[in-house]
């Protein structure tokens, strides 16, 4: 039965969900970074929200870890190109918590635009200074739209409402899409002149990361008010203090600082400044909504195979896994062939399907056959790091469908180009479901590519499989099967053994002294 760590703070429900679908769950919170590390190499699954810090050396202690889950949005707490490097699927839940993070960005905006803290303080400081709290209005004030996704796109639903004018700097949107959420597509520079409010929904990225530095800070309206609910360091926090002030920017909120915890910081106690720790996702519904997801889709992983919402590997719904499972079966045995039988830089692998396996998401296929085919040099290989690993190694992998109907119901043909030219194998699945060769190096030849093989190419001439026979008889070798293909009468053929025992190199040297052989490896499966 896998085992998951819930490891920072969780609704309930992610638990009970994990323990109704079979899945084994601990949850242990509050531990420190050490305390993890001693801990994580028993786990299959880590669910975590923003404390936990997945680090590498973390990763390096979670010797079993298949899936880390992040119950919210933001994955920078977790090291993706370590956790892909060993393999481990990361997913988030990128739409369970955006509505109430929209809407904390809104309240936030109400904050400021009318003092509500400050005004609160005071009230109950017993002063009512009704005199000094003089607010604006939100109605037809313009908001500057930073980043238009899931939550930028629902706070701008929600400003509409409100009747404020929308303008919106985001790269990706699309000018149809500006249109269907009824804002303005602006330069950053237009928005920073333009807008009375300005609220942030990027990611932070290189190219977002102080995106209001102290220069864009200048460019702004006077009295603009800031709000960030997306992610410290989005904003340069010095020039913020410096804006708030000398006066130029008229109010700020902040629900997210560049250290976190934020137990200190330089902006507590300026006028006109509003803080919250981190609470943009934190209401009782995207709790549950979060908690729930993570536990449905890292389940949905660890026992049967679908992928949901990973950031480093391709999605495969746990209808589609089953249907796949014979596939990558079959592309992972074809890879392994290839890797075993191609020798000399490899450059390139194509990977073709046709018939039946053409109407399937091929992305895990690929990545089953680059797992099978870097098996043969790293045993710590999978389908999630296949892809980036190969990538690292400059493999160039093509995708190619075929609408074409061919000799098979179904076909995968995987094509690698190394120094030595071209090299192809191609198989089928019999009844749906058992993986066979049927095509080596433009040879047709049908195979099971099970356990231990003995491969042997010798030119085509008579009398020479008894020879075989007989020598493996003499060295005790026993033959489970026989497959047998040529490239014409005479020319080239190849002989594919299933064998009960690993090739020893001592029989291959025996293979290699019968006349007319060229070729003879042993292959295991
Ligand atoms: N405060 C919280 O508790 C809380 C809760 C949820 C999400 N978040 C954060 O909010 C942010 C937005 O979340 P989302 O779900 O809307 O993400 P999203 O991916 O749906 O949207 C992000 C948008 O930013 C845009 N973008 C990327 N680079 C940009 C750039 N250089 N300039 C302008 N726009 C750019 C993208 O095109 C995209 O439209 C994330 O950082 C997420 O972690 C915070
Ligand atoms: O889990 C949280 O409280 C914060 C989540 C938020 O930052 C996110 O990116 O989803």
């Amino acid at each position: 039965m896998p085992k998951v760590l819930i490891s920072d703070q969780m609704d309930p429900k992610a638990a009970q969900i994990f323990r109704e679908r079979g899945v084994e769950v601990d949850e242990i919170t509050g531990k420190t970074p050490e305390e993890v590390i001693a801990i994580i190499g028993d786990y299959d699954g880590l669910a975590i929200r923003s404390s936990t810090k997945v680090t590498k050396a973390i990763l390096a202690a979670a010797t079993k870890l298949k899936v880390i889950g992040r119950a919210g949005i933001g994955v920078d707490n977790v090291d993706i190109p370590a956790a892909s490097a060993q393999g481990v699927v990361v997913m988030n839940t990128p739409f369970g918590n955006s509505i109430t993070t929209a809407e904390h960005a809104i309240a936030l905006m109400f904050a400021l635009a009318r003092q509500l803290p400050e005004a609160d303080a005071s009230t109950q400081a017993g002063k009512w200074e009704k005199n000094r709290f003089m607010g604006v209005e939100l109605t037809s004030k313009t908001l500057g739209l930073i980043g238009a996704g899931n939550i930028g796109s629902i706070v701008a639903d929600r400003a509409l409402g409100l009747r404020m004018k929308v303008v919106a700097f985001d790269p990706f949107l699309t000018p149809e899409r500006a249109i269907e959420m009824g804002v303005e597509k602006v330069t950053l520079d237009e928005l920073l002149a333009r807008a009375d409010f300005i609220t942030l929904h990027t990611p932070l990225t290189d190219q977002t990361r102080n995106i209001l530095s102290a220069e864009a800070l200048a460019k702004t309206k006077p009295g603009v008010r800031i709000i960030n609910c997306a992610r410290g360091g989005l904003i340069d926090e010095a020039a913020l203090k410096a804006g708030l002030d000398s006066g130029h920017i008229g109010g700020a909120a902040l629900d997210v600082f560049v250290q976190e915890p934020a137990k200190e910081s330089p902006l507590f106690g300026t006028p006109n400044f509003v803080s919250t720790p981190h609470l943009g996702a934190s209401t009782n519904e995207a709790q549950v909504n979060v908690a729930i997801q993570v536990a449905e889709q890292m389940a949905d992983y660890l026992m049967s195979g679908g992928v949901t919402n990973a950031l480093n590997v391709p999605s495969l719904s746990a209808e589609e896994a089953p249907k796949l499972k014979p596939y990558m079966a079959l592309a992972e045995k074809l890879g392994s062939l290839i890797g075993q039988l191609a020798h000399g830089g490899l450059s390139g692998i194509a990977i073709e399907v046709e018939g039946a396996a053409a109407s399937l998401n091929q992305k895990p296929i690929t990545s089953a056959v680059l797992a099978g085919l870097m098996r043969v040099h790293t045993d710590t290989v999978n389908m999630v790091n296949a892809p980036f690993l190969a990538k690292e190694r400059g493999i160039d992998v093509r995708e190619v469908r075929h609408d074409r109907e061919g000799d098979y119901h179904t076909l995968l043909r995987v094509t690698v180009k190394t120094e030595a030219g071209d090299r192809s194998v191609a198989g089928t699945l019999f009844g749906d479901q058992a993986p066979r060769l049927v095509e080596l190096f433009g040879i047709k030849v049908e195979a099971d590519l099970a356990g231990h093989m003995l491969y042997v190419v010798n030119e085509d001439a008579p009398g020479f499989i008894g020879r075989l026979g007989s020598l493996l008889g003499e060295a005790g070798v026993n033959i489970g099967t026989f497959h047998l293909g040529r490239r014409s009468a005479g020319g080239e053929a190849i002989l594919l053994l299933s064998v009960d025992e690993p090739v020893t190199q001592d029989l291959l040297a025996k293979v290699r002294t019968l006349s007319g052989v060229r070729t003879a490896m042993g292959l295991s499966f």
